[in-house]
């Protein structure tokens, strides 16, 4: 019962949320607002500038800034008529005032979230302890601070942006602007940096006050598992990957290993372990002297049947690039961690690199947690109202659109089979073509991407692909896509963010595209997460211009496939193979309801996560705290001699939460229960252990790595495995839920299912 109570407790407090699309309570604000702005009308640049300077005397001498909202509103409305001669819309305004309320605020795809992020930064940015603008590429970070500076410049306020390769000068210079355009994970790098400094000077961030987050639901949600990992260079495991990955690649499936049904987890079976064995001639692969071996063809496995050329990454200039789920690009200098890496080089046939170890690091969640306030934009927010309340305690605010949206969505077509489907693509193809309307067709894979367009060609429409591959061509490739007959064939890197203008920038050809019907969108396949979706139909009907969007899919799509979604077909329906769309009208309903199942399962991984980043962090803190103490205490060079002591022990300590995180998969570990030693580790325990490390540490008068190593007590680490998402309370506490609910997805449909669930009533 008190357990219950406890799980009750637990997800209510991660389930209130507040969505509103009553803008009542703004409208007040924003006449007062619109009041101030008739008033100044014929005031004269310099009056403005005093004006503005007046309300920033008093926000420095300690009022709130809220009290000012209405003039200061009123001033940057005047700056932007008067410098880009442009006025905000009613509705930005409104989304400027929700926005500065904590909220993550939804506005449509193109509604002008740039304008509302500047009134916005400007208020705030008067305290003088700068406001970031948090953009979702360097390429928008530099476009928005040149494209809004004069506004900033009228009103007094100075503006940078950061890009990831500045110099660190520069970087410090734009940091020390009021406001600052950059990526989150460039200020995330930044930080790192920062807690990495030697010498004040090398400092690059000042403390953080308010960031204002474009893309928000990118970046504070699906971004936010990803840590930024600031790595050196370490030795990687002492064997041969090149003869491990030939090895791996001649075992058999469900013979030699196991591989769970969502692809999550793969393991050698017994027959596997005995086979190694014979394979590298030792008598047990579990013991201690074979360690290595054993993670690398566990790696080697998880390469082979985890990881796929093509869609998970691409081979180019004869290195692994590994391409973003979510934004369908290449992430240059994104590597997998552990050894992965090299398992995937050998996979290839590559010389394997050395390793990254980690020198520190840190997830976008808790670097978004150091900002004191923080706000969002996006397009599509309310979908994920539930974690913007829970990890970040923000509310979603709906903006409507300035113009009416005219874009028709047409019920999703489903196909029993991929033939099927494919023969629909091309049919809705050519019939849109004829019209002469541009078409955007959406594919989840670069490799899909490729052999749609080899298709198309053999029915004679010639296409243009945006993908990985390809993406120094992007900003032609989008410019000519909104052209009358162009025929575009994008993964996700043409969702977000990307503004496809009809009939490019000629105003007649725009007009006859406008008349045609604008911009037809086609989705290939639907995502894990219904915004990825809605991004895709985003990019027609920009700004209240015609537009339409038509997904066409089938059952054996991987989405389908991976969660068992056929088990939601009425009966005879599971087994069907027919050439048309299937008519049946449930089953539309079933596949939008599993969607929001999965994204309530991977909600779950992520609080799942967010329980678990949550310890790791709060001991990163003490130790950041400590470094800092040592920073401002000591004098150059002990300090620098003691923080390089102390960065040996954070090195360890991030490396044994990544090796150890990975240790738990291997059997080995099988017997030791590492939250028995974790909630054994209070905060005040792990600065005593801190302590002693660092009494160890100065005893021994050196700073050899490998003689630290064998000095350092390796009972200790174990219980700083705090990070690892499989084994959390929960997990043990409801059995099996956690990082393996997907193991459950198909059962659990079938459950629901039989409860009635998704039936019409
Ligand atoms: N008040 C306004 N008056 C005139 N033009 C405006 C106004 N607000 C926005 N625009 C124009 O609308 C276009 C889209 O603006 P912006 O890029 O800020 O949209 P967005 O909401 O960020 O779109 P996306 O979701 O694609 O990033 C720009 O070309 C901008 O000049």
């Amino acid at each position: 019962m008190k357990v219950t109570q406890t799980i009750k407790t637990f997800f209510h407090k991660f389930k209130q949320t507040t969505v509103t699309d009553d803008l009542g309570p703004y409208e007040r604000t924003l006449q007062q607002t619109l009041e101030h702005a008739d008033g100044i009308l014929y005031k004269t640049d310099a009056e403005l500038r005093q004006l503005t300077d007046d309300i920033k005397a008093r926000i420095q001498a300690g009022e709130a800034p809220d009290a000012h909202m209405p003039r200061l509103y009123a001033l940057v409305i005047e700056a932007f008529k008067r410098t880009l001669h442009m006025t905000p819309y009613r509705v930005q305004v409104m989304a400027a005032i929700a926005l500065h309320e904590r909220n993550v605020v939804e506005m449509q795809t193109g509604e002008g979230k740039t304008l509302v992020a500047v009134m916005t930064a400007c208020l705030n940015a008067l305290a003088g302890k700068g406001v970031h603008i948090l953009t979702f590429n360097d390429y928008l970070a530099k476009r928005d601070a040149h494209w809004m500076r004069p506004v900033y410049t009228f009103l007094g306020l100075s503006v940078g942006y950061i890009q990831e390769n500045m110099p660190v000068a520069e970087k410090r210079r734009a940091y020390r602007s009021d406001v600052t355009y950059a990526t989150a994970k460039e200020v995330g790098f930044d930080y790192l940096r920062s807690c990495m400094a030697y010498t004040p000077d090398e400092v690059i961030l000042r403390d953080f006050h308010y960031a204002i987050v474009d893309e928000a639901d990118a970046i504070l949600i699906d971004e936010a598992r990803n840590p930024l990992v600031f790595a050196g260079t370490m030795a990687g495991l002492p064997v041969d990957h090149l003869q491990i990955a030939r090895y791996v690649s001649g075992l058999t499936p469900y013979r030699d290993f196991m591989l769970d049904e969502y692809a999550r987890n793969v393991f050698l079976t017994d027959h596997g372990i005995g086979k190694t064995e014979a394979f590298f001639a030792i008598p047990n692969l579990y013991d201690d002297d074979h360690h290595h071996l054993l993670i690398a063809v566990n790696l080697a496995l998880q390469a082979r049947t985890m990881l796929r050329k093509d869609v998970d990454y691409i081979l180019e200039d004869g290195r692994i690039k590994l391409v973003d789920e979510f934004t369908g690009r290449v992430v240059e200098d994104r590597k997998w961690q552990n050894g992965l890496q090299a398992a995937v080089e050998a996979k290839e046939g590559l010389a394997v690199a050395s390793e990254g170890s980690i020198l520190n690091a840190i997830s976008l969640q808790h670097l978004m947690q150091c900002y004191p306030k923080v706000s969002g934009m996006t397009g599509t927010a309310q979908h994920a109202a539930e974690e913007f309340a829970g990890f970040y305690g923000l509310g979603v605010s709906i903006i409507p659109p300035h113009k009416p949206r005219r874009r028709i969505d047409y019920p999703d077509k489903i196909f029993t089979h991929k033939a099927a489907k494919v023969r629909a693509i091309i049919d809705e193809v050519q019939r849109v073509h004829q019209t002469g309307r541009p078409i955007l067709i959406g594919t989840l894979t670069v490799k899909e991407s490729e052999e749609l367009q080899a298709e198309m060609q053999r029915h004679g429409i010639a296409s243009t692909v945006l993908n990985a591959r390809n993406n120094e061509s992007e900003a032609a490739i989008i410019a000519q896509a909104g052209l009358p007959g162009a025929v575009t064939i994008s993964t996700n890197m043409a969702g977000r963010g990307t503004d496809i203008l009809l009939g490019g920038t000629d105003q007649h050809a725009k007009d006859t595209v406008v008349a045609l019907g604008g911009l037809h969108i086609i989705g290939t396949n639907r995502h894990e997460s219904v915004r990825i979706d809605q991004q895709l139909k985003g990019r027609a009907g920009r700004q209240g211009d015609p537009g339409s969007s038509q997904f066409i899919i089938s059952m054996e799509d991987d989405l389908m496939v991976k969660y068992g979604l056929k088990s939601l077909l009425p009966e005879p329906l599971r087994n069907l193979r027919q050439d048309g769309p299937i008519g049946h009208a449930t089953i539309a309903r079933s596949i939008a309801q599993a969607q929001r199942i999965i994204e309530g399962q991977l909600y779950e991984i992520r609080l799942n996560l967010h329980q678990y980043a949550h310890f790791t962090e709060r001991q990163r803190t003490i130790l950041f705290n400590r470094r800092q103490d040592i920073f401002v205490s000591a004098e150059s060079p002990t300090r620098e001699y003691k923080l390089l002591q102390h960065d040996l022990l954070w090195s360890y300590y991030m490396n044994d939460i990544a090796a150890l995180r990975e240790g738990i998969h291997w059997q080995r570990m099988a017997g030791k229960n590492p939250l028995h030693e974790f909630h054994k580790s209070s905060d005040a325990m792990f600065r005593q252990l801190m302590t002693d490390l660092e009494d160890k540490l100065d005893n021994a008068h050196t700073l050899d790595v490998s003689e630290l190593q064998r000095k350092r007590p390796s009972s200790t680490w174990t219980y700083l495995v705090n990070d690892n998402p499989f084994k959390s309370p929960f997990v043990q506490l409801l059995g099996n839920i956690g990082y393996q609910v997907d193991l459950l997805a198909g059962p659990l449909l079938m459950i629901l299912r039989m409860l009635g669930w998704g039936r019409r009533k």
